[in-house]
């Protein structure tokens, strides 16, 4: 099964679209979590690892029955140096021992060569060292900058493996549209242009569901944009980041989604890791993290409800 189908799978019986972020910020994670490893920050970076684990192990146990995948970004674990690193790797083992999909967000590539060293390091089985005991993300994101050198030995990777990417097409910073939005000399932006490029590179891997391994990531802060690349790529799975913390809502992201309300995860994770802050008088993050998952993938689907076909309407 390709991973888009797996994704599909998921999402029907989860009747779900939300993906979380798992980004563990220190200072922002319960103080009962670390108040024995250091307080304001970690005593060691050993501290660092068990906190961090315990507190992603619990937000798993709250979203996972709503939740359709996590996403780590390595970056909050590989400020930890090795044990942050380890909090990663042992993260996507948790996640997936809890029937989660898990999208590294790792942002690879490199010339060819080095970026088949990375497919192999994130999604593929076949360790370099001879003891293979080894859990891989279900899907990371990558960057397209490199053209198609740098993308084929993922492409041949989530073949191989059924594990998929997200290609960054239209990132959700406030600057993205400094480089993605310049208008090329076809009158195409860049993203629009790397649009095209990723339909093509999935366009021989699609499944069952119409759908390729090979997704793009479209930020929740570019709804007009959005349409005009789902248009582009309807064979991509999106995977959306911005709703939330990023000030991104749910008319942001219903244009990311296909005629029958599939195509797009949509992520939050500060909303959802750090929801217990809105509640001055607890500090239980796993009742809160439950609580605001079911409240984001409840919008998501009425708003579904009410429109499916927005985004090809859009369009047309
Ligand atoms: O365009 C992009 C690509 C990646 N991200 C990442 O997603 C999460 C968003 O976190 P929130 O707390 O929900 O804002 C974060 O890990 C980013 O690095 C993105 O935001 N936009």
């Amino acid at each position: 099964m390709n991973f888009a189908d797996r994704i599909i799978e998921e999402v029907l019986v989860k009747k779900s679209h939300v993906c979380v972020g798992l980004d563990p910020r220190w200072q922002r994670i319960p103080r009962s979590l670390r108040k024995n490893y250091g307080g304001s920050r970690p005593d060691t970076a050993e501290a660092a690892r068990q906190v961090i684990e315990a507190f992603n192990e619990g937000l798993l146990e709250a979203v996972k029955d709503t939740a359709v995948a996590v996403k780590p970004q390595i970056a909050f674990y590989e400020i930890y140096g090795e044990k942050g690193i380890e909090a990663f790797w042992n993260t996507v083992k948790i996640a997936q021992n809890k029937g989660l999909l898990v999208i590294g967000d790792v942002k690879r590539n490199d010339i060819g060569s080095t970026a088949a060293a990375y497919s192999r390091a994130y999604l593929e089985n076949s360790s370099p060292v001879r003891d293979n005991d080894r859990v891989l993300p279900d899907a990371i994101t990558i960057n397209p900058y490199f053209g198609s050198d740098g993308i084929e030995p993922f492409l041949q990777s989530c073949e191989k493996n059924d594990r998929g990417v997200f290609i960054l097409v239209r990132t959700s910073n406030p600057s993205a549209a400094e480089v993605q939005d310049q208008k090329l000399v076809d009158g195409a932006t860049v993203g629009e242009k790397i649009a095209g490029m990723v339909a093509e590179w999935g366009d021989s891997l699609k499944g069952e569901n119409g759908y390729s391994p090979v997704g793009a990531v479209v930020g929740a802060s570019c709804r007009e944009e959005a349409a005009e690349l789902r248009a582009r790529m309807s064979s991509s799975y999106f995977l959306v980041p911005g709703y939330g913390a990023q000030g991104g809502g749910v008319e942001d992201v219903i244009p990311c989604f296909d005629y029958e309300g599939l195509g797009a995860l949509v992520n939050s994770s500060r909303g959802i890791d750090y929801a217990y802050e809105k509640d001055e008088y607890s500090d239980d993050y796993r009742r809160a993290a439950k609580k605001a998952v079911q409240d984001m993938s409840e919008k998501i689907n009425s708003a579904l409800a009410e429109d499916p076909g927005l985004a090809w309407e859009e369009a047309e």
